[in-house]
């Protein structure tokens, strides 16, 4: 286990507030470190710290009005830009498509996602070019609703790699991520990513949205409940600020692996309850396989140096009993497909949106074999979709 930290250099510090490096001779590292996997329980909760969680009240005042720019035109950025437009923030979005540009902001309407929903006229959408230095120095949020793995490449990255150079340094936006997946050849969480290529001072600026949010439901106003986590506790808290609605409740916690954690492996249960479903296996089926998930999630997640009580909240079971029970979700629909007898490849070129789930369950076998970690669905579902079943 020590071998896989160090292999991929990540090291939990017992003082979550504050990423290190290891090696300050490389002044221009990038690299997140966090506490040693060496010195982690991976059995016991009882040695690792509790992240606090807190229930944010609702503000008495509301949040002061933001700039916001939300990266990513998909059904959770539109939704989650909708959702901000409709607080009163300023919103920018950006595509990387021209023809979405010109049809958004004629439109207010979303030609690809969410096709039913006018969207709030507080959105003004930009691109394709990547928003420029100044546009970016204008902005009191970057808000990165990209996936974290495309079939091909690894979108986040490649997002990231794009902004990078254009980033104010001395004046950083709060950066907001609410992807949930892990990228498939380096099995690396968000959280590194942005490290990798974009160092550790924007790393310890970023903040992570997780929880049970199906976007079609909030365009609809109903109510939702998310975790909000970063390094530093008041980042969460602002991010929470401004997100925060009577009917959409930010709480705030420390634990943004394991919150990152639960998001993306939720994802790969789903397609197990889906297929579980597709199959024609009934109630107490799904049942055990999401209890059974949510034990496995909260090992994994455990030897990973997360929180174990973070995978008991809004970003654990929450997220994975919403997405492991409704044909809502994508990742879901994939699995009951593949039950259903449908080839994997015609599932992906014909869903139209992103599951997570399905590369995902690539870089977990990697994270599972290496830490050698008792994961039977994951292993499962990584057999069935790509070693033939
Ligand atoms: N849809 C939801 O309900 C929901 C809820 C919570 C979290 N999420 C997570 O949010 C992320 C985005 O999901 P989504 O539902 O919006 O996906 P989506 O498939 O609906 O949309 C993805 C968007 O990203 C854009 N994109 C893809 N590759 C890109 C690249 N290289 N550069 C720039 N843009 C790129 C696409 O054009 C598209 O607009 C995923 O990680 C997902 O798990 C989704
Ligand atoms: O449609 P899915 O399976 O990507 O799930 C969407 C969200 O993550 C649910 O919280």
């Amino acid at each position: 286990m020590l071998r896989y930290a160090l292999r991929r250099n990540i090291i939990v510090t017992h003082k979550p507030t504050k990423l290190y490096t290891r090696d300050t001779r490389i002044t221009s590292c990038s690299v997140v470190f966090f506490r040693p996997f060496s010195q982690r329980n991976t059995h016991s909760s009882t040695s690792l710290s509790t992240p606090k969680f807190s229930m944010l009240s609702v503000p008495s005042t509301p949040p002061p009005k933001s700039k916001i720019l939300v990266l990513g035109a998909g059904n959770f950025g539109s939704c989650l830009a909708d959702h901000l437009g409709n607080s009163d923030h300023d919103v920018f979005m950006w595509s990387r498509e021209a023809q979405f540009v010109e049809y958004f902001n004629k439109h207010h309407r979303n030609p690809d996602y969410l096709k039913d929903h006018h969207f709030s006229t507080n959105i003004h959408a930009v691109g394709p070019e990547i928003p420029s230095k100044e546009s970016m120095k204008q902005m009191d949020v970057l808000l990165f609703a990209i996936p974290t793995q495309g079939i091909r490449i690894e979108t986040n990255r490649e997002t990231l790699i794009k902004l990078q150079p254009n980033f104010d340094r001395e004046n950083l936006p709060l950066l907001i991520f609410v992807n949930k997946g892990i990228e498939t050849d380096t099995q690396a969480l968000t959280l590194e990513i942005i490290a990798d290529t974009c160092g550790s001072a924007i790393a310890r600026a970023a903040t992570f949205i997780s929880g049970p949010s199906f976007a079609k439901e909030i365009v609809r106003r109903q109510p939702t409940s998310v975790s909000v986590a970063s390094l530093t506790e008041s980042q969460a808290k602002k991010a929470s600020e401004i997100f925060h609605q009577p009917w959409f409740r930010c709480y705030t916690g420390s634990d943004p692996i394991g919150l990152e954690l639960a998001g993306a492996l939720k994802n790969v249960y789903a397609i197990a309850t889906g297929l579980a479903d597709g199959l024609g296996f009934e109630n107490n089926t799904r049942a055990g396989l999401i209890t059974r998930g949510l034990a496995e999630m909260t090992r994994i997640g455990t030897a990973y140096g997360a929180s174990p009580l973070t995978f008991m909240g809004l970003a654990g079971v929450g997220d994975l009993f919403l997405t492991c029970s409704s044909p809502t979700s994508r990742n879901y629909t994939v699995g009951y497909r593949l039950g259903k007898g449908e080839p994997l490849e015609d599932i992906i070129k014909t869903l139209g949106s992103v599951a997570e789930g399905v590369t995902t369950a690539k870089g977990l076998k990697k994270i599972i074999d290496e830490m050698q970690v008792s994961a039977p669905l994951a292993n499962g579902i990584y057999a069935l979709l790509y070693e033939g079943g």
